[in-house]
């Protein structure tokens, strides 16, 4: 479901990159800016926080929804019933269960842009590539010819995922299929991260404060760099 956001902050003319492209983003040397203190250019971002369940997306997204006014997305409202039983009864999507929840995904982002969001963000497990690549179009869609699209990769240990998912409460997800998105992860190798450089991937083994800070100075080097 759309949900009303925050008005976003301010958006300006581009500002310089703060690192290049190519160079690591998530040092400790870097520092995040106050959000206050952000400029963000006039384009649609499209930011899409991946990773298998209990990694952080919801968590993160949140986060980045509120400190950009970008609007936000949950992933998981927008299964079809079958996806939702099936997950539930610990029955592993595979691919043909998820192209058509993928595009609504990737619709419900251009809605939001549409309708004035100068930026969304969107949670979604993006297990594979091929995942990734039905999101990346929709800069073809959009109006904005200089729309950007973005994937926060939250990488994280099985022991790591297994323990926070059984701290959540009441998720449909069934915590041993874990294991089967673990088996059918794809996560984003270097030639998918050197050629489209779209890729931040964010350790989250830390706490949620030092992840959130390690994905801000990401998400503010991708503002700058690509605004
Ligand atoms: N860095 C972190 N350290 C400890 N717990 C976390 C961290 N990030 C998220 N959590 C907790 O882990 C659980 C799963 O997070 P969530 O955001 O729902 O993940 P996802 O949306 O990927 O399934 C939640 O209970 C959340 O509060
Ligand atoms: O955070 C979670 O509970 C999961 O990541 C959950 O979001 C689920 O995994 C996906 O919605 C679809 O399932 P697949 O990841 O198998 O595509």
């Amino acid at each position: 479901m759309l949900q009303t956001q925050s008005t976003p902050l301010r958006y300006a003319a581009p500002t310089p990159p703060i690192s290049t492209p190519a160079s690591p983003s998530n040092t400790a040397a870097q520092i995040a800016q106050p959000a206050s203190t952000m400029t963000i250019a006039n384009h649609h971002h499209i930011l899409i926080v991946t990773g298998p369940a209990g990694c952080g997306k919801s968590t993160i997204a949140k986060y980045l929804a509120q400190r950009y006014g970008f609007y936000y997305i949950e992933g998981d409202d927008f299964h079809p019933p079958a996806n939702v039983e099936k997950m539930a009864a610990g029955i592993p999507l595979d691919d043909a269960d998820r192209w058509d929840w993928l595009i609504l995904l990737r619709d419900q982002a251009l809605v939001a842009l549409k309708n004035g969001s100068r930026g969304v963000v969107v949670t979604c497990s993006a297990l594979k590539k091929k995942y990734r690549d039905v999101i990346r179009t929709a800069r073809l869609y959009d109006e904005d010819p200089n729309a950007t699209v973005n994937f926060v990769y939250l990488k994280a240990s099985k022991e790591v995922l297994l323990s926070r998912v059984a701290a959540r409460q009441g998720h449909f997800f069934k915590d041993t299929m874990i294991l089967s998105q673990l088996a059918a992860l794809e996560p984003p190798d270097e030639d998918e991260m050197q050629r489209l450089r779209d890729v931040e991937v964010i350790d989250v083994s830390g706490s949620q404060e030092e992840v959130e800070k390690l994905v801000s100075i990401a998400v503010d080097n991708i503002m700058a760099i690509r605004s």
